[in-house]
């Protein structure tokens, strides 16, 4: 396994960047533990792909460099850098059995049998492959053959790193769920450096003790998914992150409070300070389970006109507007939920501040 290190790379597939714009990867300098679980999370075109492919070798990047335990890679091509590599669709063989499609890569590498054995039906145990390791793999279901791929993955003990590139697109969604908790009991076991791209928040949230959020080429934040969902470092983390994302309302500054059209919502003296320090344009956050709703008028609560509810199951999501603004805030099962009118309290401890979409810290 391997620490990875990113020296100042960025990529463009213009052979001439000009502008920022050009490079689907703008400058990363960071570097991911060994042994850590990495999620690549972001919308569509911000850069996964194009970061994971640097990583394997696939690309090279057109500055930086890249290092493996503290070893320049970037000339190297994907299979001169120890790693292993699961896809969306799977990769195997179909005349072989799960057993032999599990073993080849432990083969390939002159493991001996006993050693080659044992790990097979380690792996095969985790993935719930132990009873079809005789089946040929050509009869089996695409979510069974998904998880073979997975397994050939995940066989060798000696790999730099596993990468995976949205690997459970096409599992049935019942089994994804189980599939995101089995990869990270997985992780726990074996201690694999494990990286993994996804656009979907909850697959990188259950599988990642560290979430790298990308947007437009950048790196945003990296953190545990705590981290993400309780302090958003930009703007973006804050909205990309949670169901529904983070409200904002642009704000000016009033002492220790905040003005927001007209309405007055205490902020926490700290943060109100730095924010003031700050300067630029301000604007509040607040996650919508921190809201807190009142039926009544209430000291400090803002009037907002309720627009819709959505029953969740567990809680209701109200969705309410306050001049013009949309705001959501969660309402707990067995919670009275208001009708036509509430009142909404901002929690000062709570309540993020944002200047030129950072976090004010
Ligand atoms: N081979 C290529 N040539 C030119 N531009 C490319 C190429 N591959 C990707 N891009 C561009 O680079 C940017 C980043 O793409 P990338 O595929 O890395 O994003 P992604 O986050 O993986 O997206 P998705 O989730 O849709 O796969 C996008 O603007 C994309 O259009």
């Amino acid at each position: 396994m391997a620490r990875i290190e990113f020296d100042h790379i960025a990529h463009s597939y213009y052979p001439n960047p000009r502008q920022p714009s050009d490079y689907a990867l703008k400058e990363i300098d960071t570097t991911w533990e060994d042994g850590g679980a990495y999620a690549l999370l972001g919308p569509s075109g911000c850069g996964k792909t194009t970061l994971l492919n640097v990583i394997s070798g696939l690309l090279k990047p057109s500055k930086g460099r890249v290092l493996y335990d503290g070893v320049d890679v970037t000339d190297l091509p994907p299979e001169k850098r120890n790693i292993a590599q699961v896809f969306q669709f799977p990769v195997l063989y179909d005349t072989m059995s799960v057993f032999e499609n599990l073993a080849f890569p432990l083969k390939n590498r002159r493991f001996n049998k006993t050693d080659t054995d044992l790990r097979v039906r380690e792996v095969a145990e985790m993935l719930d492959l132990t009873d079809v390791l005789n089946k040929k793999a050509a009869g089996l279901s695409a979510d069974a053959k998904q998880k073979i791929s997975l397994g050939r993955g995940l066989v060798r003990s000696d790999v730099a790193a596993v990468l995976f590139d949205e690997p459970l697109t096409v599992i049935d969604p019942h089994l994804k769920w189980h599939l995101r908790r089995k990869l990270k009991e997985i992780h726990e076991q074996l201690k694999l450096t494990l990286i993994y791209v996804t656009h979907d928040q909850v697959e990188a949230l259950t599988f990642a003790d560290q979430v790298i959020l990308m947007n437009n080429g950048e790196i945003y934040q990296i953190g545990t998914p705590q981290e993400l969902f309780e302090n958003p470092k930009h703007k973006f983390v804050g909205y990309f992150i949670g169901s529904p994302g983070m409200n904002f309302l642009t704000c000016t500054l009033e002492g220790q409070n905040a003005r927001v059209d007209g309405a007055t919502i205490a902020l926490d003296p700290a943060t109100a300070a730095r924010g003031a320090e700050a300067g630029g344009v301000l604007e509040l956050g607040i996650r919508p389970m921190h809201l807190q709703v009142y039926a009544e008028a209430v000291e400090g609560g803002i009037p907002v006109a309720l627009k819709s509810v959505d029953d969740q199951g567990s809680f209701k999501i109200l969705t309410a507007a306050f001049n013009g603004h949309t705001l959501r805030a969660r309402i707990p099962e067995g919670h009275p939920v208001p009708e036509n009118k509430a009142w909404l309290k901002f929690p000062p401890e709570r309540t993020k501040l944002f200047a030129d979409e950072r976090l004010v810290k």
